[in-house]
C-alpha cells in the first residue's frame, strides 16, 4: 500500500492532527482570499466614486466655462451679504439663475485651495428653474443656493462619511430640512466633505482625502462639519447646514472664522440624516446652520421652524421662531469661562472670551464667572455614550476599510484587549489624567445595565448643572469657541481632549452657537512659553499654535434647552459690539 505524504507527514500516522491541520489552513486562506477581496472590491468603489465626483465637477467647471461669467460678477455676488442678496433676489436686481452660477463658480474655486466639496448637485440648475416658477418671491429664501453636509440624505445620492461600505447605496428620500429649505426657495448646489466616521475634529477620509483650512492650507478646517465651514470661509457658500453630536458645528466655525449654530436636540428635524451612531439614544446628533453672520443663522432658523417641518416631521417640537425672544433688549446675567478644569486653552481662546465678556459688559448685561461644574464628568459621559456599543457597530463597517488618520486614535483606544487596557488605565493615571480618564470612558458598556446606568448618570448631570446654572440666575453663557485654534492637518486627533468646550453641551442637551471675535496674534504666540505640556494633547497644541497668527478665535454662546432665541440674541448683540 503506498501512503500518502504532505511535506514528509504520513497522513496515516497522524490522521487528527493533518485533519486539523488542513481545516485550520483552508479555513484561513478562504478567511484571507475573502478579506483580501473584500478590501480591494471597496478600493475599486473609492476609485469609483472619487471619479463620478470629479467628473461631475469636471461637467460644472465646462458649464461655467461656457456661461463666460465674469470674475468681477462673480465676486460682486458672493461678496453679498445674506441679507443683502435676498433682497436683490426679491427686487429682481439679481436673477435666481446667476446667482447660482456665480455660488457654483466660486464654490469650484473654493473647492482648487481646500477640497471641500464632494460633488454639485447635478439638479441644481432644474431646482432653479422650479423655484423662479413655483416659489413666491417673498418667501424667505427665494432663490438662495444653499449647501449640505453630505450627511444629509438627498434623494439619489449616497451619504458616504469616510466609509467605502456605505458607497452606491443612495438615499431615497431628502432629509426634512432639505425638503423644508426648498420649499422655502433654496437651491441646494453642492455637498461637502466630512471626517472618516464624523467622530473626529478633523476632516479628512480615504475616499474623499482632506479637507484643508481657508486661512492655512496646511491646518485642518476642523470637523465634522470642516467642508461646509471651508467653504463659507472662502465665499463659495453664503447658508450652509451641519450637524453636531460633539462640535461639529463649533469646532469648524471656530477654525475657520465662520458662524455656526447647535439648537437643541428635536428643535430641527433629523429625519433623512445619515450618521453611524444613530442607535446611541443618550447624546443625540443636532442639526443646524452655518453662515457668515448673525442674522444668515437667524434666517435660516427661522425659514425652517415653520408648519411643513412640523408636518414632515411630528417628532421635532413644534415651537416657532419667537421674534420676541430674539428681540428683546432686556439687559442679561451671563456667565464666562476660559478654563473648564480639564484642558487649558491657549491664551488666545482665553483672549476671545475676555473680548467678549468687556464688549457685552459694555452694552450693559451683567457678567459673573461661571463654568459648568465637573467637565471631567461631561467629558467621561460624553466618550462613554459615543463608544458605549464597545465601537462594534464602527467596527462592522471599518471590517475591510482603510483607516484614516483622523479616526486612528479613537479607534485604536477603542479596540485595546481589556487587560491592556486596565494596566494603561493604571499607568497614565499617574502620567496622564486625562488620557487615562479617556481609555477607560472609551472602554463602554458591558451591558444594557450599564447602559441604564450610564443614561441615568447622564440625566442627573444635567440636573446637577441646570440647578447650578439656574442658581446663578443665568440668562446665557460665554465660553471659549473650542480647545484651540486650528492646528495642522492629521493632528486632531492627537488633542481629542479639547473638545471638552463643545461636547459638554451635547451632554447637556444645551443650544451653543459660535461666532468669531479676534484672530491669533503675536502676544498669543509668545504667550505659549508657559502653557502647559502636561500630556499629549496639550503637546500637540502647543506645537500647532507655531505660526497660528492671523487664525481666527470664535466664542461660543449658549443657553438652556429650547431657549435658541435668546442665545441667537446674546450672539447678535456680541456681533453689533464687536462691528461698531
Ligand atoms: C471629551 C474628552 C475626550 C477624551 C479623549 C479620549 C477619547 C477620544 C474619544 C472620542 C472623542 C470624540 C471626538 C468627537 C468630536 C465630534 C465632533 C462632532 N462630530 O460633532
Amino acid at each position: 500500500m503506498t501512503t500518502l505524504t504532505i511535506w514528509d507527514w504520513e497522513v496515516e500516522k497522524y490522521p487528527l492532527q493533518v485533519g486539523v491541520g488542513v481545516i485550520i489552513g483552508g479555513w484561513t486562506f478562504v478567511k484571507l482570499v475573502n478579506y483580501f477581496l473584500q478590501r480591494s472590491k471597496l478600493k475599486s468603489a473609492r476609485v469609483r466614486k472619487r471619479a463620478e465626483c470629479k467628473q461631475a465637477k469636471q461637467v460644472l467647471e465646462d458649464q461655467i466655462k461656457q456661461r463666460n461669467i465674469s470674475k468681477e460678477v462673480v465676486e460682486e455676488i458672493t461678496n453679498l451679504s445674506l441679507s443683502e442678496l435676498q433682497s436683490k433676489l426679491k427686487d429682481g436686481t439679481l436673477d435666481v439663475l446667476d446667482v447660482l452660477h456665480a455660488y457654483q463658480a466660486k464654490a469650484l474655486e473654493c473647492d482648487e485651495k481646500t477640497n471641500c466639496i464632494i460633488e454639485p448637485f447635478k439638479e441644481a440648475e432644474e431646482w432653479a428653474a422650479s423655484v423662479k416658477e413655483n416659489v413666491s418671491k417673498d418667501s424667505p429664501l427665494f432663490g438662495v443656493p444653499v449647501s449640505l453636509k453630505e450627511n444629509y440624505g438627498v434623494e439619489g445620492y449616497d451619504s458616504v462619511y469616510g466609509m467605502s461600505v456605505l458607497i452606491g447605496k443612495p438615499s431615497h428620500e431628502d432629509s426634512v430640512i432639505g425638503q423644508v429649505l426648498r420649499s422655502q426657495g433654496a437651491i441646494p448646489y453642492v455637498r461637502t466633505n466630512v471626517p472618516q466616521t464624523m467622530i473626529s475634529w478633523d476632516c479628512s477620509n480615504p475616499v474623499f482625502g482632506a479637507t484643508k483650512n481657508p486661512h492655512d492650507t496646511t491646518r485642518t478646517p476642523g470637523g465634522s462639519s470642516g467642508g461646509e465651514c471651508a467653504l463659507l470661509a472662502g465665499q463659495g457658500s453664503i447658508l450652509g447646514f451641519g450637524s453636531d453630536i460633539g462640535g461639529s458645528l463649533r469646532i469648524p466655525s471656530n477654525m475657520c472664522g465662520t458662524y455656526g449654530f447647535k439648537p437643541t436636540v428635536g428643535r430641527l428635524s433629523a429625519k433623512g440624516t445619515h450618521g453611524c451612531t444613530k442607535g446611541q439614544q443618550i447624546v443625540r446628533a443636532a442639526y443646524g446652520p452655518l453662515a457668515r453672520d448673525v442674522d444668515g443663522l437667524v434666517t435660516a432658523m427661522k425659514a425652517l421652524l415653520v408648519p411643513l417641518m412640523f408636518k414632515l416631521d411630528p417628532t421635532v417640537n413644534p415651537l416657532p421662531f419667537r421674534t420676541e425672544v430674539f428681540e428683546d433688549n432686556r439687559k442679561l446675567k451671563i456667565g464666562w469661562y476660559d478654563n473648564d478644569g480639564w484642558f487649558t486653552p491657549p491664551p488666545c481662546m482665553q483672549r476671545g472670551v475676555a473680548i467678549a465678556k468687556a464688549k457685552l459688559e459694555a452694552m450693559g448685561h451683567t457678567l459673573v464667572p461661571w463654568k459648568p461644574p465637573n467637565a471631567t464628568l461631561g467629558a467621561e459621559l460624553y466618550v462613554r455614550a459615543m463608544f458605549s456599543d464597545k465601537c462594534e457597530t464602527i467596527n462592522e463597517m471599518l471590517r475591510y476599510d482603510t483607516l484614516d488618520v483622523c479616526f486612528m486614535i479613537q479607534y485604536t483606544m477603542a479596540n485595546i484587549y481589556w487587560p491592556l487596557r486596565r494596566f494603561l488605565v493604571f499607568i497614565l493615571h499617574y502620567l496622564m489624567p486625562s488620557l487615562s480618564t479617556g481609555l477607560k470612558a472609551i472602554a463602554g458598556c458591558d451591558s444594557a445595565y450599564d447602559f441604564w446606568n450610564l443614561a441615568v448618570a447622564a440625566e442627573d448631570y444635567r440636573k446637577m448643572v441646570i440647578e447650578d446654572w439656574q442658581s446663578h440666575d443665568l440668562d446665557a453663557v460665554i465660553s471659549p469657541g473650542f480647545g484651540c485654534p486650528a492646528i495642522p492637518l492629521k493632528t486632531p486627533a492627537l488633542a481629542t481632549s479639547a473638545v471638552s468646550y463643545t461636547t459638554i453641551f451635547n451632554v447637556l442637551n444645551f443650544p451653543a452657537g459660535s461666532l468669531p471675535v479676534t484672530k491669533v496674534n503675536a502676544a498669543d504666540t509668545a504667550n505659549m512659553k508657559d502653557y502647559p505640556t502636561i500630556d499629549l494633547a496639550h503637546k500637540t497644541v502647543k506645537k500647532g499654535m507655531v505660526g497660528a497668527e492671523g487664525l481666527p478665535v470664535n466664542v461660543q454662546c449658549i443657553t438652556l434647552p429650547w431657549h435658541e432665541e435668546q442665545c441667537l440674541r446674546v450672539m447678535k448683540d456680541l456681533e453689533t459690539a464687536l462691528k461698531a
